[in-house]
């Protein structure tokens, strides 16, 4: 499989800069007219797919609404990213995993290994158990063809509390700083003096469009990391695409703005659904200066 910094690089050109998020919540499931149960799911998933596969950059389904109800809403994001794989839709879980290092390689081998059913093109993960013990994830992830997205500063306003304490023991200014260094020394490191559209790295770092004014504060360096920028935030949370392109703006050709339920309150028509997506994915190409769909 070809690097996952490339097949991306070419979907968001293709496709335009949008990853929507694929979040079965109860409310968006009432709102859909959909019951809360599996049968639910999969009617608002298998929607969703009408809607965006194949359409957009990259699909996001959040794991924990499908692990609320166990083996068998399992089953039903298996069958998301069954789905997306015959499709061609670049898919990233949204997990948020990680452990000590001999675990991370157990979630590495449920997201990142062509064997697991739930493999994805790349997964989410959290960097709270230290960044260094995420390297058999990101290892597994390379290794593969995939990538994966470590949190540095999450679009909630919980997250700067803990994201934003320094500096760190290693002296970097904040924990922000301290995982865009770390992420951009493993980039570094795979990549080599690597340009061009091979030049972005498999990790990328999540970093909310909601709080990018702390960036600079925070002493974050997102230039150096060479990897994707996942930015949630727009819409529901409160953000624009404005807001994305002021404070990600110099790095445009490859941030990743990512909506849910901007997109999903559109339904149930997948027609609807597919509009908003087309929408907001043009949006964001205007306010970045990037080519739209
Ligand atoms: O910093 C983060 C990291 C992940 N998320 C996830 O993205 C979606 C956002 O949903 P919206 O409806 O667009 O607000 C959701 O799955 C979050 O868990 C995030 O919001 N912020």
């Amino acid at each position: 499989m070809r690097a996952f910094g490339d097949r991306l690089q070419a979907a968001l050109r293709a496709r335009g800069p949008l990853c929507v998020g694929l979040d079965p919540a109860p409310a968006t499931l009432a709102r859909w007219g959909l019951a809360d149960d599996v049968d639910g799911l999969r009617r608002f998933g298998d929607t969703v797919l009408d809607a965006v596969a194949g359409r957009v950059a990259l699909l996001k389904p959040q794991v924990a609404f499908y692990e609320r109800f166990g083996s068998r809403g399992l089953a039903a994001l298996e069958d998301v990213l069954a789905r997306c794989r015959t499709e061609g839709q670049l898919v990233l879980a949204d997990a948020k995993r990680g452990d000590i290092g001999s675990t991370a390689a157990g979630y590495a081998a449920a997201w990142c290994d062509d064997a697991s059913p739930l493999a994805a093109d790349a997964v989410t993960l959290s960097p709270y158990l230290g960044y260094g013990a995420l390297a058999p994830a990101v290892e597994t992830a390379a290794a593969s063809g995939r990538g994966v997205f470590v949190l540095c500063l999450t679009s909630n306003p919980e997250g700067a509390g803990v994201q934003l304490a320094g500096p760190t023991p290693d002296g970097a200014p904040s924990v922000a700083a301290h995982v865009a260094a770390a992420a951009a020394a493993d980039n570094a490191r795979r990549l080599g003096d690597a340009v061009g559209p091979g030049s972005v790295g498999p990790v990328g770092l999540v970093v909310g469009a909601t709080v990018g004014h702390h960036l600079r504060d925070a002493g974050v360096d997102l230039a150096a990391v060479r990897g994707h920028l996942l930015v949630p935030g727009l819409g529901a949370q409160g953000a624009t695409p404005d807001d994305v392109a002021r404070h990600y703006g110099d790095l445009a050709d490859r941030v990743v703005p990512t909506a849910s339920r901007e997109v999903l309150h559109a339904g149930p028509d997948a027609v609807a659904v597919r509009e908003a997506a087309e929408r907001l994915a043009a949006a964001c190409a205007a306010a970045l200066g990037r080519p739209g769909r």
